[in-house]
């Protein structure tokens, strides 16, 4: 049994201006002790799918399908298994440190908190286990008594990593968890999650737009575009998927030279949610659309080296 399965996952949003179909029938699994990511442009629906995975969307939010954590459905789950569920089981390190911090309350006590509420310690034993967990992620003791606007961006995030290993989850959702910071910290942001999760065992789901970050930290990766995954395999090897190619192009370290588009790279912009194109919606900014492309959107389908891609010329070189 895998240890999350995202099996046909929908989410609509509802505007006064109508439905925004933000994540659109996503399926995937990850295994117990493997790190995916899940790559896309701005708006391609990765944030509104990782809130889906543990239910902290907005109510105007829309979900459908279903999300197995450890064989139990989240979206059936009653509100009481669901607060056991998030830290405990699943924990979540967001985009830049500051939303998830509480401003006014020292850090250590920050730590603590999912230890306490899920009762897993005693405030004794919790405080030692803070101290633990700085260590584990680079920052001495004694910022326990430090609040979040006294260290740095990059401590902060490391702040989160710590509330996110606290009450050893299997699952750690990362959405963007280095975006915020210049280069060098983000590195080791980076080496500190790899690390933490190696020698933990614990499973990643990483979600960010950076898809070099994510190719040397992750096992496999799922490429999103307009709602959809349109393609998934290996983090290393060729894409197949045209889109997936031209992020590829766009970070000139990963993949194989021979997978990359023309060094113009891929025009325009991701279509309106509310306004997809017909057809496979990737059609009008795909450099080598077919003239069946604007009528016919295929599901993933195997393309080889364990990858599946969503594309009707994958298919076509594939057979
Ligand atoms: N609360 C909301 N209400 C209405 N639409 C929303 C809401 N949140 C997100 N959306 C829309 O849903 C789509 C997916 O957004 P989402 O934030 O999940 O994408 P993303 O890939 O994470 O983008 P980014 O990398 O910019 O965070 C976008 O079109 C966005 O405008």
């Amino acid at each position: 049994m895998s240890l999350l399965e995202v099996d046909h996952l929908s989410v609509t949003y509802r505007i006064a201006s109508g439905d925004v179909p933000a994540v659109r029938g996503v399926s995937l699994s990850l295994e117990a002790g493997e790190a995916v990511g899940i790559v896309g442009e701005s708006g391609s629906g990765k944030s509104t799918l990782a809130m889906a995975l543990l239910r902290l969307l907005p109510k105007d939010a829309r979900t459908e399908g279903r999300i197995l954590l450890g064989g139990e459905d989240v979206l059936a789950m009653k509100w009481g298994r669901l607060r056991a569920v998030r830290w405990a089981e699943a924990s979540i390190v967001f985009q830049g440190a500051q939303h998830g911090l509480n401003p006014v309350q020292r850090i250590g006590d920050q730590i603590a908190e999912p230890l306490l509420v899920h009762k897993l310690a005693t405030p004794e034993k919790a405080r030692l286990r803070v101290v633990e967990l700085l260590e584990q992620v680079g920052l001495p003791a004694w910022r326990a008594r430090s609040y979040p606007h006294e260290v740095s961006g990059g401590q902060r995030q490391r702040v989160m990593i710590a509330m996110a290993l606290a009450c050893e989850p299997q699952l750690i959702i990362a959405d963007e968890p280095t975006t915020a910071l210049d280069l060098m910290v983000q590195a080791q942001v980076l080496t500190l999650i790899k690390d933490l999760i190696a020698s933990q065992g614990i499973s990643l789901l990483m979600i960010s737009h950076d898809l070099s970050v994510l190719a040397d930290t992750c096992d496999r990766l799922a490429v999103m575009y307009a709602g959809r995954v349109v393609e998934t395999g290996p983090s290393s090897g060729t894409f197949r998927h045209p889109y997936s190619q031209a992020l590829a192009a766009a970070f000139p370290t990963v993949g194989d030279p021979a997978s990359r588009l023309a060094p113009q790279g891929l025009g325009g912009d991701p279509p309106d949610p509310q306004r997809l194109p017909s057809g496979c919606v990737f059609h009008p900014r795909c450099p080598v659309a077919l003239d069946t492309c604007s009528t016919v959107d295929i599901d993933l389908r195997p393309a080889g080296d364990r990858r599946t891609a969503a594309c009707v010329l994958v298919l076509e070189e594939s057979c």
